[in-house]
């Protein structure tokens, strides 16, 4: 069976070289006239978390928030996350790391590969498999345990464990919240889903997208929903380009400076039993501007077998999706191209 591999080329490489026409890998024909949603109307959904955290996450909060944050779940699988209060100098530290790292010669890069973390493109099976117009740095960054010092950069960025380790540690009190206050909309134990997702893997996805001459043949990334718990977006030099499926369309990501852009991914779809949403979206890319972005994917505690929640299935109720360990789930995502929902899709009982 073939199995996920780094293929260590660079897209940023290639475009220093200042190519004239883009290598028949890269152009992707289904994209020709596809329709993207312009309205206003069809705008991801904004949650204001300082509303929903005033009493230390009891009590206090605004039950209209609330609400927000359940149809955001329900009908978007997405929602831009806004006074949000992770640490500024987190942010900042891990924006300035992140430019400088993919600022390094490429050679220096490389050295970060490895089979699934590491430099390059990910998701390459085959030769004849259409490449996404970007490179990412994809490594696992908690618990401690999980880390791969090889391929963190060994050089420069001087700082990037020292910040990688604060980034993530605030990522990891944001999840708490988030999987705390999605609980309480479910209306299952908080507590209980809190520890579904304690201790699990964080991983990260460093993403650049270079410009591209002729952006409409190619994809930053292929559509395809996150294979995690929830995932949240660091859009860090607010050049947007990422696109949710959404009534048919594919809706636009405005980027709100500041905001945080969070996601829920397969496995809380497969535990919510269908009611949240794993989304597909992909990423469009700019004729004149790199888009860089930091995807950190939160995973179920691997003990966790995940399969619709008993206490969801009330009132005659179907499952949806059979079970599945994490290392089955590992193996799924790993034995698979990104493509649409398509581990989803294997999960999914048929009950017709
Ligand atoms: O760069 C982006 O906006 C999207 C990244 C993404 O979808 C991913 O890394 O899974
Ligand atoms: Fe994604």
């Amino acid at each position: 069976m073939a199995s996920l591999s780094i293929d260590a080329s660079s897209v940023q490489d290639l475009v220093s070289k200042n190519l004239e026409t883009i290598p028949s890998r890269y152009i992707r024909p289904e994209i020709d006239g596809e329709i993207v949603a312009t309205s206003i109307d069809n705008e991801v959904p904004v949650i204001d978390l300082s509303k929903l955290i005033l009493d230390g996450n009891k009590g206090g909060f605004s039950n209209e928030e609330m609400k927000k944050l359940h149809l955001a779940c329900q009908e978007w699988g997405f929602f831009q996350l806004v006074k949000h209060g992770v640490d500024e100098e987190a942010m900042k530290r891990m924006v300035e790391d992140v430019r400088e790292f993919f600022e390094l010669p490429v050679e220096l890069k490389k050295e970060c590969s490895a089979e699934i973390e590491g430099y390059g493109q990910a998701f390459v099976l085959s030769e004849e498999q259409k490449l996404d117009w970007g490179d990412m740095l994809y490594f696992f960054a908690l618990p401690d345990s999980a880390r791969n010092y090889k391929v963190w950069p060994a050089h420069r960025p001087l700082t990037f464990r020292e910040t990688v380790n604060k980034y993530s540690s605030e990522m990891e009190r944001m999840k708490t919240i988030l999987v705390g206050l999605m609980a309480k909309n479910l209306g299952i134990d908080q507590d209980k889903f809190i520890d579904y997702f304690k201790d699990g893997l964080q991983s990260m996805r460093l993403n650049y997208y270079p410009p591209c001459p002729d952006p409409s043949k190619v994809l930053g990334i292929s559509p395809h929903s996150d294979a995690t718990g929830i995932t949240i977006l660091l859009q860090l030099n607010e050049v947007d380009g990422l696109q949710i499926r959404h009534g048919g369309n594919w809706v636009p990501v405005k980027i709100i400076p500041g905001a945080l852009l969070v996601n829920i991914g397969d496995v809380i779809e497969i535990l919510s039993n269908g009611i949240y949403k794993s989304i597909e979206h992909r990423v469009v890319i700019n004729k004149e501007k790199e888009r860089i972005s930091v995807a950190t994917f939160h995973e179920a505690h691997k003990s966790v077998l995940v399969g619709p929640l008993p206490e969801l299935i009330v009132d005659g109720e179907t499952e949806m999706y059979r079970s599945a360990t994490s290392d089955e789930f590992s193996k799924l995502i790993r034995s698979q191209k990104l493509d649409g929902k398509s581990l989803l899709d294997k999960l999914k009982l048929k009950n017709e």
